[in-house]
C-alpha cells in the first residue's frame, strides 16, 4: 500500500492542488486547466456535497490522477473503492482508518502531525504520511526533527503551505511532494477562472523543478 501512495507522490508530481469543488460543472474544466499548468494529481476533499460526482467527473479527464481529501472515516473509503478513486488522503489517521487502508483497493495517505502518530502508522506498515497541519505543527523545523531519527520516510506537508514558501519544504529529502489550497483560490474557481488557475499551476510547476 504505501509503495503504491508513493508511486502518486513522487517527485515527478511535486505540488498536488487541494480542491473544494461545488458546482460538479466546475469539476472537467478545472481538471483540464490544472493539467494544462502541468499539474495532473489532484485531492479533490469531501467538504462539499458534490464531491464524489467531482472525483467521478474528473476521473474522464485522460492524464489526470483524481484522489480524495478529507477521508474521515471507513464508510467513505468503501464509496470510494466503489467509485475507483486513485487514492485517499486524511487529515489524521485513527487505528481503523491504518488497519482497512492498509488493505484498501484504494492507496491511501494517512495524517500525523507527531512522532508518536508516526510510529502508531509505522506499526501497521506505512512509511508515507501526510503531515497536517503543516505550518502549525512546526513546518520545515518539524520535518528535519523526524528526519533524525526516521529517515527512511516519505511525507506530504499540507496545511499553511504557499507559493512563497513551498520550495524550502521540497528541498528536504523526506518530503516527496506538497501539497495545498493556493493553486486554486476561492475568488479564481467562482469565478471560472481557468486562465488564472492554468497559470498558478504552470508558475508552482516551474518553480518546483527549478529548486
Ligand atoms: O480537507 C482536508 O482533507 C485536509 O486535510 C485539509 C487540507 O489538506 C488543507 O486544509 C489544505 O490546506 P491549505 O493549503 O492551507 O488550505
Amino acid at each position: 500500500m504505501s509503495s503504491k501512495i508513493k508511486e502518486i507522490l513522487a517527485r515527478s508530481n511535486p505540488v498536488m492542488p487541494v480542491l473544494a469543488v461545488e458546482n460538479v460543472e466546475d469539476a472537467v474544466p478545472l481538471a483540464e486547466a490544472l493539467k494544462r499548468g502541468g499539474l495532473t494529481v489532484l485531492e479533490v476533499t469531501l467538504r462539499t456535497k458534490a464531491a464524489f460526482e467531482v472525483i467521478k467527473a474528473m476521473k474522464q479527464v485522460e492524464g489526470v490522477t483524481v484522489g480524495a481529501g478529507t477521508l474521515t472515516n471507513v464508510g467513505q473509503l468503501r464509496d470510494l473503492e466503489a467509485l475507483g478513486t486513485d487514492f485517499a488522503v486524511s487529515p489524521g489517521s485513527t487505528p481503523q482508518l491504518l488497519e482497512v487502508g492498509r488493505l484498501s483497493s484504494v492507496p491511501y495517505l494517512p495524517a500525523v502531525s507527531t512522532a508518536s502518530e508516526i510510529l502508531k502508522g509505522m506499526e501497521v506498515g506505512y512509511d508515507c504520511f501526510k503531515f497536517f497541519p503543516a505550518a502549525v505543527s512546526g513546518g520545515v523545523s518539524a520535518l528535519k526533527a523526524f528526519y533524525g531519527p526516521l529517515p527512511n520516510l516519505q511525507f506530504c506537508p499540507t496545511g499553511g503551505i504557499s507559493a512563497s514558501n513551498f520550495r524550502e519544504y521540497l528541498a528536504l529529502p523526506n518530503v516527496a511532494c506538497v501539497g495545498g489550497s493556493w493553486i486554486v483560490p476561492g475568488e479564481a474557481l467562482k469565478k471560472r477562472d481557468w486562465g488564472q488557475i492554468e497559470a498558478l499551476a504552470r508558475q508552482a510547476k516551474a518553480s518546483a523543478n527549478a529548486g
